[in-house]
């Protein structure tokens, strides 16, 4: 079992203007995966979303922490760039695989710009912000992410398994 983080970027939830429908999907969606330690909901403000992400990754040691919101073209979606200011590493096979499978449901999941990446040994994960687009997006990196943070904690050795 891994521990999980959820950062909800929404101006709306951080303004207590909207139940964080998405937020709640997100740690449902992970019950098997491992147990979610600590969820924030923040504006959708650069800043406030990377010391968000940092805290969780350096402070409380998580695992892994998934984002929802924040992706798209709107001025105040910048929770691809507060995620990219604090990773190590790159991963773009998961959202590569996210806006594939996306893209044969809705042409509009090319709008979103979600980012995955490391910072140590944490993995950060965007999800978009409706709560179709993250249990869409959820479903298709699911069945590759407990081999990819076993392998990020030095847990698992090789990979050949299908
Ligand atoms: N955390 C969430 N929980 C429930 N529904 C959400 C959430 N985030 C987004 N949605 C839904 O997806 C739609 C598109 O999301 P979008 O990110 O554009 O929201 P928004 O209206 O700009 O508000 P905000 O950024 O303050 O969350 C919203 O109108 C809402 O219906
Ligand atoms: N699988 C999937 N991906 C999706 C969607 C969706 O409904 N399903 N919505 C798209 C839409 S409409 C937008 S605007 C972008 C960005 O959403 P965000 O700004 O809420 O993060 O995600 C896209 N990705």
């Amino acid at each position: 079992m891994f521990s999980i983080g959820i950062v909800t970027a929404s101006d709306k939830g951080s303004r207590g203007e909207r139940e964080d429908v998405s937020g709640r999907i997100i740690a449902e969606m992970l019950t098997e995966l491992g147990t979610v330690k600590h969820y924030l909901i923040v504006p959708d403000e650069q800043n406030a979303l990377s010391e968000a992400i940092v805290d969780m990754a350096d402070k409380k040691q998580i695992d892994l922490i998934l984002t929802t919101g924040g992706t798209g073209l709107g001025p105040r979606d910048v929770t691809p760039e507060a995620t990219l200011a604090v990773i190590d590493r790159l991963v773009p096979g998961i959202p590569e695989a996210m806006r594939a499978k996306s893209l044969t449901i809705t042409s509009r999941a090319m709008l979103s710009r979600a980012v995955a990446g490391m910072r140590g040994r944490t993995l950060i994960i965007n999800l978009p912000g409706s709560p179709k687009g993250v249990k869409e997006c959820l479903e298709v990196i699911l069945p590759a992410l407990e081999h990819g943070l076993a392998i990020m904690k030095g847990e698992a050795g090789e990979c050949a398994r299908p």
